[in-house]
C-alpha cells in the first residue's frame, strides 16, 4: 500500500525504531470481525450455532474474527440481528466504556451504530441510549442497525451537539464521542480514506472534535464519564486534544483504561510541553503492528463528583412553556380511544403479553405511529427526533399494522403465532426476498423466525402467508 509521504515521515518520527514494524503491517491483510448481540443470545449459544470459523478478539468478550470468505452478512442470522459486523479495534471503545444496566448513555457521533449497538447490549434493555449523528444519510443506516439489533430503549436524533447540550444538561452517566477524525488508522481497511487525508484535514477535524467535546462536557452528570475515541494516529486529535480539554475543564480527570495485552499507552511526549501535567498514559493507543486490528485511540474522563458546576442550563420555565406549546401544536402524543382499541385488538390477537409489560415506557402516538418512549426524558422540542423509543407500528384505517422493529424487539414466546424456519429452508429465502409463501396456518399476524429468532412479520390469509418483510430489507438475490 502506498502511504502518503508526509504521513509516513511523520509516523517515522513519532514511532522511531517501531516504525519498520508499523510499516510492515500495511502489507498484511486486514482483519474481519463480528460482535455477538447479547441482547438476543449468549456468546455460548452463538458459538454453538453460528456456522462460522471464529476466533476471539482479546479485548471484547463478544468479539470474534471470521474469515472473509465466510461472508456472515449473507446469513439469515445476520438479518435476525444476532451479530454486528465490526472491525475488531472499533469494538474497543464499547468494550471499555463503563456502562451498566439502567444508565443514561449518549452516543454523540453514532452512525452507523457500531458503538451504539454494543452499548445497548451492555444496558441489557434498561436505562436509556440516545444515539445521535449530524449526518441525515448516515442516520438511516444507524436506524436500521438499531432496529436490527432489537434495541427498545433508544432515542435516535439527527441534530447538533449544541442542541443536544441545551436539551440534556448534566443528564448522562456516560457520553461516548466516537469522533469524526482524519482516519489514519483505517488506511489498511479502507484505502479510499487516504484521498480524504491528502486534503489536509487534521486541523479541521481537531476543531470539530474540540467543539463536540465542549458540548459533551455540559451533558455529563457529576460522577459521569466521557469516553473519547478516534481511529487516527495524529497526536493533534488524540493526546493533544485531550490535554486541551483537561486544561479547559478541570472538573474532568483521566481514568485509567484497563490493561489489555497489545494495547499501547497514550504519550505525554507527543503533546510538547502542554501535556506534561496530565496522566496521558491512562489513555490507550491501538496499533496495527501490535494487535490484530486497525489503529485507534481511547481516552476515558470522569467528571469529579464534588466539582461545583457553573455550566449547564438551569431549568427555565419560559423555555419549558414554549417547548410544551410547540409540542401541543405539532401533535398530541396521547393515544386516541380508537388507537388504543386497535392496538389492544392487535395485542389480543397476536401477542402473549401486553406492550407495557414488556418495557418500562410510555406509549405514545405520533400521527398514528405508535411508540413506547423511554420514561424520564426531558422535552425534546429542540431536537430532530428520528425515533422515540421502540416503534411498535402504525394505526391505519380500522387496523394496527405491526412494525419491523416490533418484530425484532420481541422474543419467540411473546407471540401467539410464529412460523419457524431453519437457516437452510428454501421458504426462508423466499421470505427474505419478499415472496409469498404457500402454507397453512391460523389466520392473522404471524412472526417469522429463523431458528426461533424473529426476522419479521407475515399475515396468514387462508393458505397463504402474505409477506410483510419491509421492501428496504429484502434480499435482492
Ligand atoms: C467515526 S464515525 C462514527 C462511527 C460510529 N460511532 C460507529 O461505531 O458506527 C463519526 C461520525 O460522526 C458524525 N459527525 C461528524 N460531525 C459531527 C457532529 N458535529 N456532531 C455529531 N456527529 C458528527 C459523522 O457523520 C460520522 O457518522
Amino acid at each position: 500500500m502506498l502511504l502518503p509521504e508526509s504521513f509516513a515521515a511523520k509516523m517515522q518520527e513519532l514511532l522511531q525504531e517501531e516504525y519498520a514494524d508499523f510499516l510492515a503491517s500495511y502489507s498484511k491483510p486486514r482483519y474481519y470481525g463480528l460482535r455477538v448481540n447479547t441482547l438476543k443470545w449468549s456468546v455460548t449459544e452463538a458459538l454453538d450455532k453460528l456456522p462460522l470459523k471464529l476466533s476471539p478478539v482479546d479485548w471484547v468478550n463478544e468479539g470474534f474474527y471470521y474469515n472473509e470468505e465466510d461472508r456472515p452478512a449473507k446469513h439469515p442470522f445476520y438479518q435476525a440481528g444476532l451479530y454486528y459486523i465490526q472491525e475488531p479495534s472499533a469494538m474497543a471503545p464499547g468494550a471499555v466504556i463503563p456502562v451498566k444496566p439502567g444508565d443514561r448513555v449518549l452516543d454523540m457521533c453514532a452512525a452507523p451504530g457500531g458503538k451504539s449497538t454494543q452499548v445497548a447490549a451492555k444496558l441489557g434493555g434498561s436505562g436509556l441510549l440516545v444515539s445521535n449523528d449530524i449526518n441525515a444519510e448516515r442516520v438511516k443506516a444507524l436506524m436500521k442497525n438499531i432496529d436490527l439489533s432489537g434495541i427498545r430503549n433508544g432515542l435516535i436524533t439527527n441534530t447538533t451537539p449544541e442542541k443536544l447540550a441545551q436539551t440534556f444538561p448534566q443528564f448522562f452517566d456516560c457520553v461516548l464521542i466516537d469522533a469524526p477524525c482524519s482516519g489514519e488508522g483505517m488506511f489498511r481497511k479502507n484505502p479510499e480514506m487516504i484521498k480524504d487525508w491528502e486534503k489536509g484535514t487534521i486541523e479541521q477535524y481537531a476543531l470539530m472534535q474540540r467543539d463536540i467535546l465542549d458540548e459533551a462536557a455540559l451533558m455529563v452528570r457529576p460522577g459521569g464519564v466521557i469516553l473519547y475515541s478516534t481511529c487516527t494516529f495524529a497526536p493533534e486529535e488524540n493526546e493533544q486534544q485531550i490535554t486541551s480539554f483537561l486544561r479547559k475543564y478541570p472538573q474532568f480527570e483521566l481514568e485509567p483504561i484497563v490493561d489489555i495485552p497489545g494495547f499501547d499507552r497514550g504519550k505525554r511526549e507527543w503533546t510538547g510541553s502542554i501535556g506534561q501535567d496530565y496522566p496521558l498514559e491512562h489513555t490507550v493507543r491501538l496499533w496495527p503492528h501490535r494487535i490484530e486490528g486497525e489503529g485507534h485511540y481511547l481516552a476515558l474522563m470522569r467528571r469529579n463528583e464534588s466539582y461545583v458546576a457553573k455550566e449547564g442550563l438551569p431549568s427555565n420555565e419560559a423555555d419549558e412553556k414554549a417547548g410544551k406549546s410547540k409540542l401541543e401544536k405539532t401533535g398530541n402524543f396521547t393515544l386516541t380511544k380508537e388507537e388504543k382499541r386497535l392496538v389492544a385488538e392487535f395485542e389480543e390477537q397476536a401477542l402473549t403479553r401486553r406492550f407495557l409489560d414488556i418495557q418500562d415506557g410510555d406509549m405514545i402516538s405520533i400521527k398514528g405511529h405508535i411508540y413506547i418512549k423511554p420514561k424520564g426524558l426531558p422535552l425534546l422540542h429542540r431536537l430532530k427526533v428520528i425515533k422515540s423509543g421502540w416503534y411498535l407500528g402504525e394505526v391505519k384505517k380500522n387496523r394496527f399494522e405491526p412494525s419491523q422493529p416490533l418484530a425484532l424487539g420481541l422474543e419467540e414466546t411473546d407471540v401467539k403465532r410464529a412460523v419457524h424456519f431453519s437457516a437452510d429452508d428454501e421458504d426462508l429465502y423466499r421470505y427474505l426476498k419478499g415472496e409469498t409463501i404457500f402454507r397453512q396456518g391460523e389466520k392473522g399476524w404471524t412472526l417469522v423466525t429463523v431458528a426461533g429468532f424473529p426476522l419479521g412479520w407475515a399475515k396468514q390469509v387462508q393458505d397463504i402467508l402474505k409477506n410483510a418483510y419491509p421492501p428496504g430489507w429484502r434480499w435482492l438475490t
